[in-house]
């Protein structure tokens, strides 16, 4: 519903301040209930955010981090976003964290699916920190244009938990979890850089249909406000 916009002079100083405010929130979550959570996208964006935040003196020991989605391939695959995670948030300190990986190794996305929305129930109820970032064709998340699964991943009727994408823009098929798992996040974040995120932004700000542009869910109907932290 509310969207405020952080803008920053670079990359750089954009991962120290989000740093900053994923610290605060995941230690105010320790804090208040014992424990915090947080989901983390993958793509080409949070590397640097990640190695700033993997140094940050949190009680790492009582964080479990997740991913807001996944590719239906091994952590050994260079497109997997669990390996983006595990070499670049989950060492230095973090490496004291939990991590559930979205990706299973069985036969189907749907078994995956069903397995992983069952171990993340622990924690997505809702999330303390969750983190989106924003493709040039307006997906969040594993939320695709034209997606196989689009209508229902945004519908807020949908329960919280995973299901499985595919898209002609999405390469592998997905997985994702759905906007009602996502949109109510303590503290909810949309991370995106260069100025063509900028425009890309501008353009889903304009009306049209969230179908065309799935951001647009997040950013009409979100329950949190959503903070963009954008650096050029
Ligand atoms: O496919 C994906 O892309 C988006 C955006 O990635 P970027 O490379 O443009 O930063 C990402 O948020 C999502 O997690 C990822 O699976």
């Amino acid at each position: 519903m509310t969207a405020n916009m952080h803008a920053f002079a670079n990359g750089a100083e954009l991962a120290g301040k989000l740093a900053d405010k994923v610290t605060e929130a995941l230690s105010a979550a320790i804090a208040a209930r014992g424990s915090a959570s947080i989901a983390v996208s993958g793509g080409s964006t949070p590397k640097a955010f990640f190695q700033v935040l993997s140094s940050r003196s949190i009680d790492w020991g009582k964080v479990t981090i997740t991913l807001v989605d996944e590719r239906f391939v091994p952590a050994d695959n260079p497109r997997s976003n669990h390996l983006l995670v595990q070499e670049n948030l989950l060492r230095d300190k973090a490496a004291a964290a939990k991590f559930l990986p979205l990706y299973q190794a069985v036969a189907s996305v749907e078994e995956a699916a069903a397995i992983a929305t069952e171990k993340t129930k622990v924690v997505s109820q809702p999330f303390d920190v969750a983190i989106l970032g924003m493709g040039n064709d307006g997906h969040t998340a594993s939320f695709f244009p034209g997606g196989s699964n689009l209508l229902t991943a945004l519908d807020p009727k949908t329960p919280r938990g995973i299901i499985t994408m595919e898209a002609e823009g999405a390469g592998e098929p997905r997985l994702t979890f759905t906007f009602s798992s996502l949109q109510d996040a303590r503290l909810l974040v949309l991370h995106i850089e260069g100025e063509g995120k900028k425009d890309v932004l501008a353009k889903a700000e304009a009306p049209g249909e969230e179908t065309e542009m799935p951001i647009r869910a997040v950013l009409r109907r979100a329950a949190s406000p959503v903070e963009i932290y954008w650096a050029p």
